[in-house]
């Protein structure tokens, strides 16, 4: 056995789960007084239910023999109704308690996982599916707060039944003691594949159930195209063949369990033939009378109740600990450096000076590329002044986005560097804190559900109407928007579903407007609009002076209103002369 124990020690199996069921307690931890309560709640409960069987034998007794006083009947009765209504109280009581148990654990993982993601850097949440992400946030997190919950009581009691029985046991036969635990050994030696058995089950059904969101979430996401391709036929085969996978993981895990349980049951069963036997041993010797023979048989009934019990909680407990991992996981992830409060401190000024007098962004010699593959970008120089508009183009997939993520302290080069520069000369290493600096009109689609108001007033809390209809001006939204029958307070769908591509895009040049930032960069911001309504757009957001931007486009229109411009292609950044960019703008 010790030798099993030091190899799954080894393997860092069981150091995993220690650490996996060390964060459960840590968050148990938290409602640790909740907890203990439902418990004694719970264990009042029993009690009184044991006593109303009690009392209900009295009272059964007294109403059956003849000329019992009304007074014994009456009074045993309302002690009856009375247990009877206290164990409906406990039992409201500690439902109240699980709920909020429940919750309060549920809110708190699930809080601090949210964080975890949003704080993580951006290359490593590229590894997950967002549906997987969303399985572990809702999923994982329920499985472990209600272990919690259910776990814990149930081993309490569970442990104290089973001890109580063995004790009474032994203090009566400790041979009998020796027999019913007897299928302990057997427990012990079968442990490790068990729990070995049970993990790995565990871990294919938490992936064919994060498969099956993720693959949910995507259909959801683009159920326009699906629609619009006729696939929709398609789409319910590749559910059925997701599903497929869900069905047998679930047979396959169920197979494991009946198979354990069958052996336990055996076991114990065994056990149970076994104390039967020597207990009708000890009676035929005359070493026991019949009474202690009922009372053994009993006992032992109830201590292989506990132990089976006991192994019933392992699945539970293996399942908590396989999520806690999972999230685990998540929480691990790197996340993206912070700045020291001396650092902030300067940031937070150079930030002020910066929008006060204007940032210049560089670039050099930056080399990046997504985790092993090819170079995006080598040998990269760039350089945006205060006012400039520096246009970067190049074919599909070469790299422009990719700088604009560099820009944005996302994605990190490899080696080189991104600096921005102030007017003093003062120089800040790109990084996620300089990311205040940037205002961002990004390529997909970013408006979220809720009022226009409350889109644009997500970067700008504090804005005016006034304020937010100068910015929807600007971005040639105003002329829309002031028609909607709500105007600015007309609600929008999930990613500004009920207006068209153009209109949210233009929503999202004003959004980024309102920033207020000292450099502003357009990642093809203005692609679903006519040529005319593009150049009053980016007129309007390029004519005002300071701002350092950047833009991305395949557009000569766009071009024509730039100031320079380079050209990404086979992993080089080129600047384009004037010439060059006059020809292009030609176009
Ligand atoms: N998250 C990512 N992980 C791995 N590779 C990526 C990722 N995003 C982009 N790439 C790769 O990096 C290269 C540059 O992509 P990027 O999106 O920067 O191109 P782009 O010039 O902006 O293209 P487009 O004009 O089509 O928007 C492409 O080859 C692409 O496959």
């Amino acid at each position: 056995m010790g030798g099993r124990f030091v190899q799954m020690l080894r393997e860092g199996q069981l150091k995993q789960m220690l650490q996996e069921l060390g964060w459960i307690y840590h968050y148990a931890k938290r409602c640790w007084g909740k907890i203990l309560l439902y418990l004694l709640l719970g264990l009042a409960g029993t009690g009184l239910g044991l006593g109303a069987s009690l009392i209900s034998r009295d009272l059964t007794g007294a109403v059956l023999e003849p000329g019992s006083p009304w007074d014994q009947i009456l009074r045993l009765g309302g002690l009856f109704i009375g247990l009877g209504l206290a164990a409906i109280v406990l039992n409201a009581c500690n439902s109240r308690i699980a709920a909020h148990v429940n919750v309060e654990l549920q809110n708190g993982m699930q809080a601090d996982l949210f964080r975890s993601l949003l704080g993580a850097d951006w290359q490593a949440l590229q590894q997950y599916h967002s549906g997987d992400l969303l399985n572990r946030l809702t999923g994982d997190v329920s499985t472990v707060a209600e272990s919690v919950f259910t776990l814990v009581p149930s081993l309490v009691i569970r442990l104290f039944q089973f001890m109580a029985c063995l004790l009474l046991i032994l203090h009566y036969d400790p041979v009998m003691a020796g027999l019913a635990l007897l299928s302990a050994p057997a427990v012990l030696l079968f442990s490790r594949a068990l729990v070995h058995g049970m993990r790995e089950h565990q871990q294919r059904m938490r992936t064919v159930s994060s498969d099956l969101m993720a693959f949910q979430e995507e259909t959801l996401q683009n159920l326009s195209p699906i629609k619009a391709f006729g696939l929709t036929e398609r789409f319910g085969q590749r559910l059925g063949q997701v599903q497929e996978h869900y069905r047998t993981a679930s047979l396959d895990f169920n197979r494991f369990s009946i198979f354990t349980s069958t052996f336990f049951s055996l076991a114990g069963q065994a056990v149970s033939y076994l104390c039967l036997a020597w207990g009708a041993y000890r009676l035929w010797s005359g070493y026991i009378d019949v009474a202690t023979m009922v009372l053994f048989l009993q006992l032992a009934a109830q201590l292989t109740a506990a132990f089976s019990a006991l192994v019933g909680l392992a699945p539970g407990a293996v399942s908590a600990t396989v999520a806690a991992r999972r999230i685990l996981e998540v929480l691990g992830m790197p996340a993206e450096p912070e700045l020291e409060p001396e650092e902030q401190k300067r940031l937070e000024r150079a930030y002020k000076r910066g929008r006060a007098e204007g940032v210049t962004l560089r670039l050099e010699k930056v080399r990046f590329s997504y985790g092993s593959e090819a170079p995006v970008l080598q040998g990269a120089d760039l350089r945006a002044r205060p006012g400039e508009v520096v246009a970067l183009l190049g074919p599909s997939g070469e790299g422009k986005t990719t700088l604009l993520r560099l820009l944005l302290g996302l994605a990190v080069p490899q080696s080189g560097r991104g600096i921005l520069e102030l007017a003093d000369g003062e120089q800040l290493i790109l990084s996620p804190a300089t990311r205040r600096f940037f205002s961002y009109v990004p390529q997909e689609k970013a408006i979220f559900s809720g009022t226009i108001a409350q889109s644009l007033r997500l970067l700008a809390p504090e804005a005016s109407e006034e304020e937010l209809r100068q910015a929807l001006e600007t971005a040639c939204a105003w002329e829309f928007v002031q028609k909607l029958p709500q105007g600015i307070h007309t609600p929008l769908g999930e990613r500004g579903a009920g207006l068209s591509e153009g209109q949210n895009q233009r929503l999202a040049i004003a959004r980024a407007l309102l920033r207020d930032a000292p450099i502003l960069l357009l990642d093809e911001a203005t692609s679903a609009l006519d040529i005319e309504t593009e150049t009053r757009v980016l007129r309007g957001l390029l004519g005002q002076t300071g701002r350092t931007c950047i833009v991305t486009s395949h557009r000569p229109s766009v071009f024509a209103l730039c100031s320079r411009a380079y050209r990404i292609q086979n992993n080089r950044l080129e600047e384009l002369s004037e010439e060059e960019l006059a020809v292009l703008s030609q176009n």
